[in-house]
């Protein structure tokens, strides 16, 4: 039996709403981790999840991700995610229109685009029932390009901490994941001269990768132990782990992966202790949301593009603090994040007149 609100309470979650429905059949959670700084933001995500416990961890985790990367951004919104649980097949004009009931429902309290899953066209028909989604009318080109130039920035930014240089001529990357985001990310890497390794699920992207960009392509399993200065995952959660850490060789890892870390604390610290500069996910990987929280107040693209840039200076900052206090950049940034929240509810506290 899960323990449902001893999670809730020790991540610090304000409201977890399980959907459903009979006719078409949904199951659905949404996570809304903190509002106070705004309404919470996050995509949805629809996966074939193993069991219900899985799910419900997958979407405590990464609202609770969401929090601190808008904290961490500045952006003046709140965490939150969703996930579906159902197979791709499953997925039906009449179940993506069911859930933007269910987030109409909430009337803004959550707002969500897509993520694992969906498409721009089935965020386009969940937006027949809601207009509380964003990221479909493509007036900036989509999150996953404004993603992928902040993983860039962040890679430049811990090569200057960890290897002093910000000249990527030559530098040995690995990327694990050739979606959306991985294969842009490639695309400014070989820009700058950087040697990419990189791998997929799919053979077809793999070898998309290795024409454009001269990339040599390695079994998905091969990607940790590759000899490269930076390790680049840009697939799915959980990969930094018991069995994964030992066979790694790259001292920087700067990925757009959200919930990188297996466990936070155990894995946090295993990387610290080899010496590794590992970029916080939530704060690397916060272009997609800068990106549609700025298309949503009336898109800006210099203002926009300035928020991304600061994501550079930011990461200084967490790699420095880390570093002057012994502590993991993962805490680092967490900080930053909890003190942002805590100094906005101290200031917006109005005691009830007497
Ligand atoms: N799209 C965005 O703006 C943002 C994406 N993210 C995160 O970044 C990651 C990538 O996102 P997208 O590129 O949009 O997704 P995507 O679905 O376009 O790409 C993911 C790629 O990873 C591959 N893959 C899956 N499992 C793999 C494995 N075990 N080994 C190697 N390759 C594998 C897939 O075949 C696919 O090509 C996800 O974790 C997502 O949550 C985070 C913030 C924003
Ligand atoms: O960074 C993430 O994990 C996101 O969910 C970012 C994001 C992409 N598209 C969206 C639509 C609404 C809210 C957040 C996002």
């Amino acid at each position: 039996m899960v323990n449902l609100f001893e999670n809730v309470s020790e991540m610090g979650h304000e409201q977890v709403l399980f959907c459903h429905g009979k006719d078409p059949d949904i199951k659905a959670i949404i996570a809304i981790h903190d509002t106070t700084l705004g309404p919470a933001m996050g995509a949805t995500r629809l996966y074939p999840y193993p069991n219900e416990e899985a799910a419900l961890n997958d979407a405590l985790r990464l609202s609770r991700g969401m929090t601190y990367k808008a904290a961490c951004a500045n952006i003046p919104a709140g965490g939150g995610k969703a996930v579906i649980i159902a197979k791709p097949e499953q997925k039906t004009d009449e179940l993506l229109r069911a859930y933007g009931q269910f987030i109409q429902k909430l009337n803004g309290r959550f707002i969500t685009g897509q993520d694992i899953n969906l498409t721009p066209a089935d965020v386009r028909t969940i937006s027949q029932e809601t207009r509380f989604v964003v990221g479909v009318e493509e007036k900036s080109g989509g999150p996953a390009p404004v993603t992928a130039w902040g993983v860039f920035l962040g890679i430049k930014a811990a090569a200057q901490f960890q290897l002093k240089t910000v000249d990527l001529q030559g530098i040995k990357v690995a990327v694990q994941g050739l979606g959306n985001v991985g294969k842009n990310v490639c695309q400014h890497l070989y820009e700058n001269g950087a040697k990419l390794y990189v791998t997929d699920i799919s053979p077809e992207k793999a070898e998309e990768v290795r024409n454009l960009y001269g990339a040599t392509v390695v079994e998905p399993d091969e990607i940790f132990s590759q000899d490269v200065d930076i390790f680049s995952p840009c697939a799915m959660g959980g990969i930094l782990n018991s069995q994964t850490i030992p066979q790694l060789r790259a001292s920087i890892i700067a990925g757009a992966a959200n919930n990188q870390l297996g466990q936070e604390k155990l894995h946090g610290q295993m990387l610290t202790d080899k010496g590794i500069t590992y970029c916080p996910d939530y704060v690397i990987n916060a272009g997609g949301l800068i990106n549609v929280y700025n298309e949503m107040i009336g898109y800006n693209e210099e203002k926009a593009f300035q928020q991304v840039n600061n994501i550079y200076d930011t990461l200084l900052e967490i790699f420095t603090r880390a570093h002057e206090r012994g502590i993991t950049t993962n805490d680092a940034s967490k900080l930053i994040a909890e003190d942002r929240i805590m100094k906005a509810r101290k200031s917006s506290y109005q005691p009830i007149a007497a």
